[in-house]
């Protein structure tokens, strides 16, 4: 049998039909007689934009209805960006391919300061991310950070608004949204490490579908592929959800993968690890780190978080 429609089940946020689109228009390069959908849907997260993330359920809330599609034959494929991939697929469903990775930097975006440093002494900047607030109080212990939810668009709106001195976003989110020219400057992976996965885009699909494998595999990116997997053991073995700040974040060079990854608990306490590795040995690497992270004491951090709530 030849397929000859492939259907992409895709969330309707901006950032989410770049992506779509994005594999729509690779698939469709590779295989010229393929013709590739999209399937729009609105999903249980997308409808409580207003609530923490961590009160609700995580990110899981984002996922869950494409997954739904796909387990009933509804789409075939889900375009996810991979930090928001949870480690854990439904029974049916894999991660089929992770292709090649945009900046991975998270940016500081402000329409008066260029840089963190900038910022006056107790200006306050937005962000929800867990991640960064710890990070960013560890470097500017003084700042004022509070929270910013919704789409790229709508945090955008709300620091022209003048709610914030400075906002913290990922540099691919804005780039794949022609809006590169909002980033006044990006940090680097020591002031502040990334999300696992983030940069990074992923394809999901049912499993025992040889067929689909092979149309998806030239979008395979190997390096990009590799990084991920190593960063993807931290959260993993630490068995943590999106309530957790934890950061993650390889590079390679000459065939070696390096990987630091940090953990947050209360009172902007932090601990961190790194090793490295020939690119092949990607998942072995990571159980270094994260059995590093371990030994540190972060699942005991991590459940002292759980206890504190958010
Ligand atoms: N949590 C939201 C989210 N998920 C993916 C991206 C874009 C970057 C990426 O694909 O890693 C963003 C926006 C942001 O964090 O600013």
């Amino acid at each position: 049998m030849n397929r000859t429609t492939l259907r992409i089940a895709t969330r309707q946020s901006p950032l989410a039909l770049w992506q779509a689109e994005y594999i729509q228009q690779r698939l469709q390069q590779y295989h010229s007689n393929l013709t590739v959908e999209l399937v729009p849907m609105t999903t249980k997260g997308d409808k409580i934009l207003g609530t923490p993330l961590s009160k609700i359920g995580g990110k899981g809330l984002f996922v869950k209805e494409l997954e739904q599609a796909m387990l009933e034959d509804r789409a075939d494929i889900a375009v996810h960006s991979m930090k928001d991939v949870p480690y854990r697929f439904p029974e049916g469903l894999e991660l089929k391919v992770i292709c090649e990775r945009e900046d991975p930097s998270d940016a500081f975006v402000s329409n008066e300061y260029k840089t963190l440093d900038d910022l006056p002494h107790g200006a306050t900047v937005g962000t929800s991310s867990l991640r960064r607030k710890v990070q960013i109080k560890s470097l500017r212990p003084d700042l004022n950070i509070t929270d910013l939810r919704g789409n790229v668009g709508t945090r955008l709106s709300k620091l022209d608004m003048g709610h914030y001195d400075a906002i913290i976003l990922a540099s691919a989110g804005l780039i794949r949204l022609k809006l590169a020219d909002r980033i006044a400057s990006r940090f680097a992976p020591e002031q502040l490490l990334p999300a696992p996965g983030q940069g990074a885009v992923g394809i999901e699909a049912r499993s025992n579908d040889p067929e689909l494998d092979a149309l998806l595999a030239p979008l395979q990116d190997e390096e990009t592929t590799y990084r991920v997997r190593a960063e993807r053991v931290i959260t993993q073995t630490l068995q943590a959800s999106c309530s957790v700040p934890i950061a993650a974040f390889s590079t390679v060079s000459n065939g070696i993968l390096s990987l630091r990854a940090l953990v947050g608990g209360i009172d902007n306490q932090m601990i961190e690890a790194e090793a490295e590795g020939p690119l092949s040995e990607a998942q072995d690497i990571g159980t270094t780190v994260a059995e590093s992270l371990l030994s540190q004491g972060a699942k005991e951090m991590i459940a002292a978080l759980g206890e504190s709530g958010d």
